[in-house]
């Protein structure tokens, strides 16, 4: 139950992703990177023109929200990065960890980055860029739009004191 929300910008994710990216450099060259669908794409895309990495795979997971303890389906499989050798995956974020861990057991061998971790998906992750609580809902710049608020002053929901 979200309690409360963490809101990243485009400009804040691009450099959460640098940071990442960055941070991954030692660990590489890699062969490949294989995104999480859907919300790992981007974070792969801007990793992957740091990184200079021109191998990218997908993995189609799909986690049911009324069991989302352990249920997780696999729809599109990384078949070009077989046990995951070289390869690195990326996903943009880690909260339960049961889609990591899905795709951790096609890709044993490969290293496991997002950019955000709840403290129970945080063992699954070999890398990641900011912990964050696990009652807080990440609010994607692709799940948001800027909205314009009226002045309180204006509301006409205020009564007037
Ligand atoms: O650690 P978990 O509890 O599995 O949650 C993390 C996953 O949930 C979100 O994907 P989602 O399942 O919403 O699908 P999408 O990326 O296609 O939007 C997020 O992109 C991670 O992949
Ligand atoms: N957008 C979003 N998707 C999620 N899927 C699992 N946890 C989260 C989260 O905190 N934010
Ligand atoms: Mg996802």
């Amino acid at each position: 139950m979200a309690t409360s929300y963490a809101t990243v910008t485009w400009d804040q994710l691009h450099r959460d992703a640098r940071q990442l990216a960055a941070e991954l450099m030692p660990r590489g060259p890699f062969k490949g990177i294989v995104a999480i669908t859907r919300g790992g794409l981007i974070p792969a895309a801007i990793i992957a023109r740091e990184l200079d990495c021109r191998l990218i795979e997908t993995v189609s997971v799909v986690t049911y929200d009324e069991e989302k303890q352990g249920e997780a389906s696999v729809i599109k499989r990384p078949e070009a990065a077989g046990d995951g050798e070289g390869f690195l995956i990326i996903d943009d974020l880690v909260d339960s960890g049961v889609t990591a861990q899905v795709v951790r057991g096609l890709l044993p061998k490969a290293l496991f980055a997002c950019l955000y971790a709840k403290p129970a998906g945080r063992p699954l992750t070999d890398m990641f860029v900011v912990e964050v609580p696990q009652e807080t809902w990440v609010l994607f710049p692709w799940d948001t739009a800027p909205l314009f608020i009226p002045p309180l002053a204006r509301r006409d929901d205020t009564s007037r004191s």
